[in-house]
């Protein structure tokens, strides 16, 4: 089996939004597929309206096919600390003609006033390892570990693009979706995450590779590129106008600033990808403003590096489950 989903950017590539089938009749929502955590939650008929801001509800009541987890919960707290929790229903889930008849929906009751804001987030997909779900008594699989069994190939990957619709396929790799060869690193879910290590990064086609290793996750619902302060520093350090502003929390340069180079990171074999230096404007740090808050900062609050989706729009990433590794392509 496989399955094959179209997946669109909100403004500033902040977010990748997929649409997703729950229950019978279905219900459709548009939701944000996270490799970064592992619950599939959703905006629900349990919420309060004082949470709700134009988000479509899954509504298990309406569903015939849905059975309620009595006893179980969940509640998630992320990076950013945005959080939800809810009550658990069995549902049948259809993700780009890729059905799980028995998946563990998680049916927000209270979520955080940033999901509220987002009115155009249903929910996440989480597509991180199934061993940091957070339903209670017993965690829960997540959608890809339910489907993989029946799939032609144990892989999902991810093609997102800059202020484009791309595309999640799960079950199989489109060679025509990439260019050159995909060089596959080795990954470590102890944490359940897609960690990997990257051997280095360089600044600039004409700069030199700085060989050191970056300890990292893969994380499709991260928006940016989260560095080690050292990387940030080379990078920064080579745009006349960056500087780093407290004020903003982060780096920033003049918008139209000519000398944004673009930045390599290593795989493995030699592959490095590039990023070029038009994805590292994020976008403007206030209306009006000339400067630019940069797509590239420091992991230092986080303790690990995070390849956020400045990173991955620059690649075709296979997500490896079926060997525990990541498959990394230029497009
Ligand atoms: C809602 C959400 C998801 C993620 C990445 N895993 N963050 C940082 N916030």
């Amino acid at each position: 089996d496989r399955g094959s989903v179209q997946n669109s950017p909100k403004l500033y590539d902040v977010e990748y939004l997929m649409p997703v089938s729950l229950g019978t009749p279905s219900q459709q929502l548009n939701l944000d597929l996270d490799t970064g955590s592992s619950d599939l939650w959703v905006f629900s008929t349990l919420l309060k309206e004082s949470m709700v801001n134009g988000q479509t509800l899954y509504n298990p009541n309406a569903s015939t096919t849905s059975d309620k987890m009595e006893g179980y919960t969940w509640k998630i707290t992320y990076g950013d600390q945005s959080y939800s929790s809810g009550d658990v229903y069995i549902d049948t889930v259809t993700i780009g003609d890729l059905t799980v008849s028995t998946q563990a929906v998680e049916a927000a009751k209270v979520v955080s006033e940033e999901f509220t804001a987002d009115s155009d987030n249903d929910g996440l997909v989480g597509l991180g390892f199934g061993i940091i779900n957070t339903v209670q008594p017993y965690k829960q699989k997540t959608f890809f570990e339910k489907a993989m069994p029946g799939l032609d190939s144990p892989v999902f990957t991810a093609d997102l693009k800059a202020g484009a619709p791309g595309r999640y396929n799960f079950g199989y790799i489109d060679d025509d979706a990439y260019s050159g060869n995909i060089t596959y690193v080795p990954v470590n879910s102890t944490d359940g995450f897609w960690r990997w290590v990257s051997p280095g990064f360089q600044v600039g086609s004409a700069g030199s590779f700085n060989s050191t290793r970056i300890h990292g996750i893969a994380d499709t619902g991260t928006t940016l590129l989260l560095l080690p302060d050292s990387v940030c520093d080379a990078f920064y350090s080579q745009i006349a106008s960056a500087e780093y502003e407290p004020s903003q929390g982060g780096y920033t340069f003049e918008c139209g600033d000519p000398t944004v180079p673009d930045f390599y990171f290593g795989t493995a074999n030699g592959q490095m990808i590039r990023i070029p230096g038009s994805y590292m404007s994020y976008s403007k740090t206030d209306t009006g403003s000339s400067r630019c808050f940069g797509g590239m900062q420091s992991d230092s609050g986080v303790g690990f590096t995070i390849w956020g989706d400045v990173a991955l729009k620059a690649a075709f990433v296979v997500f490896d489950q079926g060997s525990e590794q990541l498959g990394w392509a230029e497009k």
